[in-house]
């Protein structure tokens, strides 16, 4: 099994180096006609309309819709959970295309501009379950989209819990109030529907793995169920010297 990863703009490599700690393959997609040499898809955190725009000139759009709709595994992380919404608000004048196929509406820039990024520990129940480790997962937010609805066949996987005089989102824009009071408000951060998997967060920037290795899984679980005379494999790099080094600045 070899996992392809979209490599025209943000963090490709570190998805790859993310795959190579569990001993996976992972594939720089550029071009059309490599979709078809993977059994599955991450598209990488980065700046969505730029990578929209380099997906448009590189006239891949129709190859990655077509790679949805066959049911391979697609995870997208940060701007890739916006490439696979159905519904995008906060986009910047003139919008920007979409592959599409998640039943959901993502706000772009949710938690606001790019120094108001942050990190918090989330708690993933289903992740835990079944992967193990501990009940929260470092969520790195980066300029994070959130999901603001999902329709009835999207499962939820995580929230963030955000203040709820403090987000006040309306189809195009976020206001950060100033904060004195509780509740909560949960937002959705984490979702899955079949084949598709979206993390508004970047679990490639951390140590932990756990998200790359339930990935693994699903697609895994999804080729048993499409044949059962697969004949895939994870391809394993093995104890390389390569694997052994430090690839990537970790956050923890
Ligand atoms: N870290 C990210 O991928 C940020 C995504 C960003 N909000 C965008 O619109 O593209």
């Amino acid at each position: 099994m070899t996992v392809g990863v979209l490599a025209l703009q943000g963090s490709f490599n570190e998805h790859i180096a993310a795959l190579r700690r569990l001993g996976v393959q992972g594939i720089e997609i550029r071009k059309a006609e490599q979709l078809l040499t993977v059994s599955s898809l991450i598209i990488p955190g980065g700046e969505s309309t730029t990578m929209a725009k380099l997906a448009e000139y590189h006239n891949l759009f129709p190859a990655l819709r077509e790679f949805v709709k066959t049911g391979k595994p697609v995870w997208g992380t940060c701007a890739g959970l916006i490439f696979l919404a159905d519904r995008a608000v906060g986009q910047k004048e003139g919008g920007q295309e979409l592959v599409g196929g998640l039943d959901c509406t993502v706000h772009r820039n949710f938690f606001g501009s790019q120094i108001q990024s942050f990190e918090a520990d989330i708690s993933v129940p289903i992740l835990t379950s079944k992967e193990g480790g501990p009940e929260t997962f470092r969520g790195v937010f980066i300029r994070a989209p959130a999901v603001l609805d999902v329709g009835p066949d999207v499962e939820v996987l995580a929230h963030y819990p955000v203040p709820s005089n403090k987000v006040l989102y309306s189809s195009s824009t976020v206001q950060i109030q100033e904060e004195d009071a509780l509740p909560e408000t949960n937002v959705i951060v984490a979702v899955k529907q079949r084949n598709l998997l979206a993390t508004a967060f970047h679990p490639e920037l951390t140590a932990d793995t756990r998200w790359h290795s339930y990935f693994m899984k699903m697609a895994k679980e999804m080729e048993q169920g499409a044949s059962s005379s697969s004949s895939g494999t994870i391809v394993s790099v093995g104890e390389t010297s390569e694997q052994a080094k430090p690839d990537i600045p970790i956050y923890q």
